[in-house]
């Protein structure tokens, strides 16, 4: 029902207002476009409102009381033929873009020349025979050249409704699907009225300033792409089709026919135009929007690689813990710190008991997992301050700022009676228990960086060694070597 209201009332408005005589030439026949659309939309019910509506329109005009019969079936034919045309017309249309839509310039060459003209084309010559053969056109014209001249409007003002109507109805969706911003809606309505403006006062003064849509469409491309350039075509169609069918502008000419084609061809280049600039334009932003997503993406992806690289360059892959470079890194920074600020620092170097035993009676792997179980305990008995790292092999290292010499060996202890507690059951199923001896130092004014302190705990740590392993030995400062000058 609404497809029948709406494709009656563009016939008729068409009719009424921008139609020519002879034989009511409509310039734009919008109807044809609504007979595709709304086949392309609701498929083959929508046939029937369109058979009757064209049946609708053409009635009151065609209709010849004194030969009601022939009358009657001229118009069933017509609108038979024009049903036809819709229904070809979207036959095309899925073949070509019902996947895509019109979406670039080519398309709308191609859309123009293979949906909106090629239906046109094989129909109207039939609808325009069947008039001249019954009377309905006539002219002084030869019937061949009145043939001719009809079939060539009536195409064109066909193909330009489907054209409009296909444009109109493309803006609509994808205003819906990517509304205008405010900026680009007041460009927009700015760029409309001018056009509209500068149409009034070429229709009506001068036709010079009919040159200045070009720079306004030109806006209207660059800031509303299709959707905008579509409306404003269709709106400069409208109004130079008005002012010509009264008298006015530049495509008025002596002759209908020359007026109709004047219009058709200033409506179908603009229209060409400006769509196929519009649709280019629109690909080519498309194009560097996706690209700049596409190196965003990349650029995050990059960042978190680097993230995991240095992750893995700085971590110790079997126990999680920091490895040498990041410690001594981290490590030099704090006793810069501690020496700035006066305050203590120091560190403890742990080593597993005969781990190498541990090895070889239960197998690498179990030696891997004690490790890991070692890392563990030692990690719940510190502070999140502190910082625990694997120099390598089973050499070990905690970092303890703010801690004096004093504490760090009851650190040390208590990190050794939590090691004594594990037991690790091996693959055969025996517990194991593992020891570890624990070296401790504190930092001083003339610890150059941490390798000197890490010296000094392994010297440390070798002595618990010698002392018979599982304890911790702080190291002894002698002659030179006195200058604890951290607070102790
Ligand atoms: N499972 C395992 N073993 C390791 C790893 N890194 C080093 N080791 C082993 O740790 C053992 C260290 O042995 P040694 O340096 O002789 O020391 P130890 O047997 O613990 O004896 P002391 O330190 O004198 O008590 C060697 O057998 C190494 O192969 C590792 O990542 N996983």
């Amino acid at each position: 029902m609404a497809i029948y209201a709406i494709y009656i009332t563009a016939g008729f408005l068409g009719i009424s207002f921008v139609s020519f005589p002879p034989g009511h030439l409509s310039v734009i026949w919008l109807p044809s476009g609504i007979a595709f659309l709304g086949i392309l939309l609701l498929g083959p019910s929508a046939t029937i409102p369109i058979f009757l509506g064209s049946l609708s329109i053409k009635l009151p005009y065609l209709y010849q009381a004194d030969a009601a019969v022939l009358s009657l079936l001229t118009l069933t034919v017509a609108a038979i033929i024009e049903t036809f045309q819709g229904w070809y017309a979207h036959l095309l249309w899925n073949k070509i873009f019902a996947s895509r839509g019109i979406s670039s310039g080519a398309d709308v060459l191609t859309f123009f020349t293979r949906v909106a003209f090629t239906p046109c084309l094989v129909t109207v010559w039939a609808i325009v025979g069947l008039f001249i053969l019954t009377g309905y056109i006539t002219s002084d014209l030869s019937p061949w050249q009145l043939w001719l001249e009809n079939t060539v409007v009536i195409t064109m003002a066909h193909t330009l409704g489907i054209f409009l109507v296909v444009a109109l109805y493309q803006s609509y969706w994808l205003i819906k699907q990517d509304p205008w911003t405010l900026k680009e809606f007041k460009i927009g309505l700015i760029s409309i009225i001018a056009l509209l403006v500068v149409c009034a006062v070429s229709f009506s003064l001068s036709d010079l300033p009919l040159y200045l849509i070009l720079p306004i469409f030109l806006v209207l491309i660059i800031h509303t792409g299709y959707a905008g350039s579509s409306i404003a075509l269709t709106l400069v169609s409208f109004w130079t089709i008005i002012a010509t069918a009264n008298g006015l502008g530049p495509f008025v000419a002596e002759d209908t026919y020359l007026s109709l084609i004047h219009i058709m061809v200033f409506v179908l280049c603009l229209g060409l135009t400006m769509q196929f600039s519009a649709l280019t334009l629109d690909n080519l932003n498309a194009n560097k929007r996706d690209m700049a997503n596409t190196i965003q993406k990349r650029t995050e992806e990059l960042e978190k690689k680097n993230r995991q690289l240095l992750e893995l360059a700085s971590t110790d892959h079997l126990t999680g813990l920091c490895n040498r470079r990041s410690f001594e890194k981290i490590a030099n920074k704090e006793l810069e710190r501690a020496q700035r600020y006066q305050t203590p620092l120091s560190i403890l170097a742990l080593d597993l008991d005969f781990f190498k035993t541990v090895n070889d009676t239960h197998g690498h792997a179990f030696g891997d997992e004690v490790l890991q179980t070692f890392t563990k305990s030692c990690l719940e008995c510190l502070r999140k301050t502190d910082l625990m790292a694997r120099l390598g092999g089973e050499e070990f290292v905690v970092l303890l700022p703010e801690t004096t010499e004093y504490l760090a060996a009851n650190v040390g202890e208590k990190l050794r009676e939590a090691i004594e507690q594990i037991e690790a059951v091996s693959p055969e199923g025996i517990n194991v228990t593992i020891t570890c001896s624990v070296g401790v130092t504190t930092g001083t004014m003339q610890d150059e960086n941490i390798a000197a302190l890490l010296h000094r705990a392994d010297e440390a740590l070798y002595d618990a060694k010698k002392l018979g392993r599982n304890r911790v030995s702080i190291y002894k400062r002698m002659g030179t070597d006195t200058g604890v000058i951290l607070p102790q």
